[in-house]
This record gives structure tokens, sequence and C-alpha cells, in this order.
């Protein structure tokens, strides 16, 4: 499929959807099983490239990782391949590794490697080449591990793990991501003197390294807050089963749905308190005219007749920014979108490609050095790029679906997280996923 064009809606949406698992949770868990003293089962893991690029990596490293029927727990039909049953094994090295555009694997991965018997080198598309790892590398060989790489720690580079990381102190830079704090964290348990991590500037995405200390409080991991960073004493990773939480990232565009349709989307399964900064949907959606319940079923967004613009500080909840610009476009008033500098340093440069974007379906954008100022005007129809990335494809279904006429090439990239997302978004429109080329 080169192209697709995204379905416009007038008529209000009714749907109920469910999802599948949470990237952020099924890659730390996945870490965390693979150092842990035991085997761990994942129940619903996210099966997208992301995490299934994470699993080989792990698999080559030498542990083990079944795919089996899930139980009760699953939810699903008896004999279905729902479960990731992960089996520690000595670490061995002299292998590649293939983080795709994962940054995810990018910042997770190495730390795991520095255990190893041997240089792991990892590698990945040619965007991954260009996303900021500096922090992650300079962390690494402040625990006392020897890193290869071209100077500014970007992939391709090779961490030659000997067995052990001494770990202890060490000041990072986690300003342009918040995983150079979670891959150091993740790992640290396992390194001779624990580790006790400064940060040198601030950090995005705080909630994401909240999620990185509870999931190894889960394991079973002494993990505390300093004035300065966390600190993780050192000792044995308990291995944990698990039923990974929907993704409420990619919950996101179904939700915005309700808003541009002025109709009726409940997202199954919400987890009643999670650190996933899609959990913030709940209060940002009414903040742009949405009634958000929480219902048996799980959460519904109702739109009303309008969408209210939103001036916000996006830097906890940064992977929302490009379904909430596409919102602000479709929205009564100039909105301004701050807090995302580091945004320039995802998938693609998120704030150049949103505004590309919006302003090739007729809004007039700003770009500010932390952020997008939007505002809205008379929509047209484009033909629009996916960047590579799985969340331009989801801001430009958002906008497609009250723009006639938008066209989005290669939007198989939403494998990165959600494979199914074409079939998914006609789902929630009733329709079949008939309009691709
Ligand atoms: O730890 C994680 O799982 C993530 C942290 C965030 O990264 P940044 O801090 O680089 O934005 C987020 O954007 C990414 O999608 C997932
Ligand atoms: C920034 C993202 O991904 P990554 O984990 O590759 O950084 C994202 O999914 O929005």
């Amino acid at each position: 499929m080169n192209s697709w064009a995204a379905p416009c809606r007038r008529e209000p949406v009714d749907a109920v959807v469910t999802l599948p698992g949470s990237k952020s949770i099924t890659a730390r868990a996945l870490v965390l099983a693979a150092l842990a003293e035991g085997p761990s089962r994942l129940v619903r893991p996210l099966r997208a490239r992301d995490t299934d690029l994470m699993a080989d990596a792990l698999r080559a490293l030498g542990v083990g990782i079944e795919v089996e029927a899930g139980g009760e727990a699953s939810g699903v039909p008896s004999g279905v391949d729902t479960d990731w049953v992960v089996t520690p094994g000595p670490l061995r090295g002299h292998v590649e590794v293939d983080a795709g555009l994962a940054g995810t694997i990018l910042r997770f991965l190495p730390p795991v490697a520095a255990l190893a018997d041997g240089p792991v080198t990892v590698d990945g598309d040619p965007r991954l080449h260009e996303r900021p790892n500096a922090g992650l590398i300079a962390g690494l060989r402040g625990c006392g591990v020897r890193v290869d790489d071209d100077g500014r720690g970007t992939a391709p580079f090779t961490v030659h793990g000997t067995g052990a990381v001494a770990g202890g102190a060490v000041t990072v830079d986690a300003s342009e991501s918040s995983q150079v704090v979670s891959g150091l964290l993740l790992a640290a348990a396992r390194f001779t003197d624990g580790l006790d991590l400064s940060l040198a500037g601030g950090v995005p995405s705080l909630p994401h390294v909240q999620m990185t200390v509870e999931a190894l409080a889960e394991h079973g991991v002494r993990v505390e807050r300093t004035t300065t960073g966390w600190r993780v004493h050192p000792g044995p990773v308990a291995p944990v089963d698990r039923v990974v939480e929907p993704d409420l990232s990619n919950a996101a565009p179904f939700l915005a749905a309700a808003l541009v349709t002025g109709g009726r989307v409940t997202v199954r399964d919400w987890p009643a308190r999670t650190t996933q900064p899609g959990a913030h949907l709940e209060h940002l959606l009414p903040r742009m005219g949405a009634d958000v319940q929480r219902t048996s079923a799980g959460l519904q967004v109702t739109g009303g007749t309008r969408i209210t613009p939103l001036v916000a500080d996006l830097s906890e909840v940064g992977e929302l920014t490009p379904v909430l610009a596409a919102l602000c476009a479709l929205a009564d008033g100039p909105s301004r979108l701050t807090g995302v500098a580091h945004l320039r340093g995802h998938e693609t440069d998120r704030l150049q490609a949103l505004d590309e974007v919006l302003t090739a379906t007729g809004a007039v954008v700003e770009q500010l050095p932390d952020g997008l100022a939007i505002t809205p005007g008379p929509l047209r129809a484009a033909e629009l790029d996916s960047y590579a990335d799985h969340r331009m494809v989801m801001a430009a279904a958002v906008l497609g679906l009250a723009v006639e006429g938008v066209v989005v090439r290669d939007p198989g990239t939403v494998a990165k997280t959600l494979p199914d997302f074409v079939d998914r978004w006609a789902g929630l429109l009733g329709e079949h996923a008939g309009a691709v080329s």
C-alpha cells in the first residue's frame, strides 16, 4: 500500500474500540524480564515493529522469548498466541542488533548489552542515525563501559560488554530524551554498585520515567528519588507475570475522532491508574470541548459542536502532540503547544513535519523554539507524507475526517506501534478499509 485516502466523515462517529498493548510498558517488561532471575510471562504484549525488534534484540543476546497461547487473563479465545514467555539466560556478545527506528531499543538495549560477554553493535534505520543519543553513551561511559561510536553517540555504535558494569554515581544530560534516564535505570540493579543517577538539566516525558521507576519496583528493585535524580540499589531483579495495559497514546486518534465529528468514542479497558502519558487525554480533551467520562466500558469521549483551541505545555506528554496539533488545526481559534523542543529528535522532526502537514491542509503555523502556534484556516485537500512516523499518519487520519481529499503516502509506517491502524480506523467509522491503493 503506497498511499491511503484517509476517510472524511461528516456524521458523528459512535464506536467502542479495543486497542493493543502499550509500546512503552511492553518494552520495559521485556527488558526487566530479560534481566530477571527466572521466567516472566507478558500477557497481551504489543506485537508491532518496535516491540518485535526489541524481542529479537534480546533473543540475539541469549534471552529466550517464546510466543504462547494465552490463558484466561488474555481475554481472547483459548489457543490464540497472545503471550510472551521470557526466560533469561547468560547474556552473550559478538552480535549485531537492529533497533529499527525505536528510541526504546536505542536507549534501553545498550545498558543490557554492557552486561553481555562481548561486543554488541546497535544499528537501525537511516533516521535512527540522526536520533540524539549522546546522553546515553556518556552515561554508559560514566558507568565504566567502553563504547565505540562516531563521537556523537548516534547509531551505529558498539558497546563492549565484559560481563559486568561498575555503575555508581553518574550525571547525565537527558534533555533530549527521557529514555536516556529510563535505559540506565532499567539495567542498573545488575550493575555492581547500582546507579546514583543525577540529571545535568531538565528531562521531558517525566511520566515515562515514573513508568520505569514503577516497573523496577514491581520487579523488586529498590529505587528511590534523590534531590538530583534517582538511585537504584544493586540486587536481584524478580520475575513478574503481567497483563500489559492498552496503549493510551495510540488511543489519541480514536478519541480525537469524537471531537472532529461531534460523536462518541469509548476506549475499552482504560486503566484506573497508570503512568502512561496518554492518561492526560482525560484532562486535555475536555479543555478542547469534549465531555469525558469513565464508564464501565472504558473511557468515553463525546465531542461537542466545536473544538476549543488549546494552549498547553506538552513537555510531559510529547507523544500526544501530533494528534493534538491536528485537532488544533480544526479548532475555532489559535492554539499554542509548547514544551516539546525534543520532538525534533523523534521519528522525524515532528515540529517541522506538523508545520508542513497542517500548512498543506490550510492552517497557518508558526514554529516556536519549543513548539507550534497553530491558527486554523480554510481547509483544503492535500497529499501528505508520512515521514516514516506512525504518529504523523495518525494525525493525518484525524485531519482527513474533516478535510475531503487527504491522501497519506506510505501509511504502512504505522507498523511501528499499530500495524493494522488503517483497518481499525475503518472499523471506527463502520467502513471497510477499501480506500487504499
Ligand atoms: O520511555 C518511553 O517508552 C518513551 C519515552 C518518550 O520518549 P522521549 O522522552 O524521547 O520523548 C516517548 O516520546 C516515547 O514514545 C516512549
Ligand atoms: C517518540 C516515539 O517513539 P520512540 O520510542 O521511538 O522514541 C513515539 O512513539 O512517539
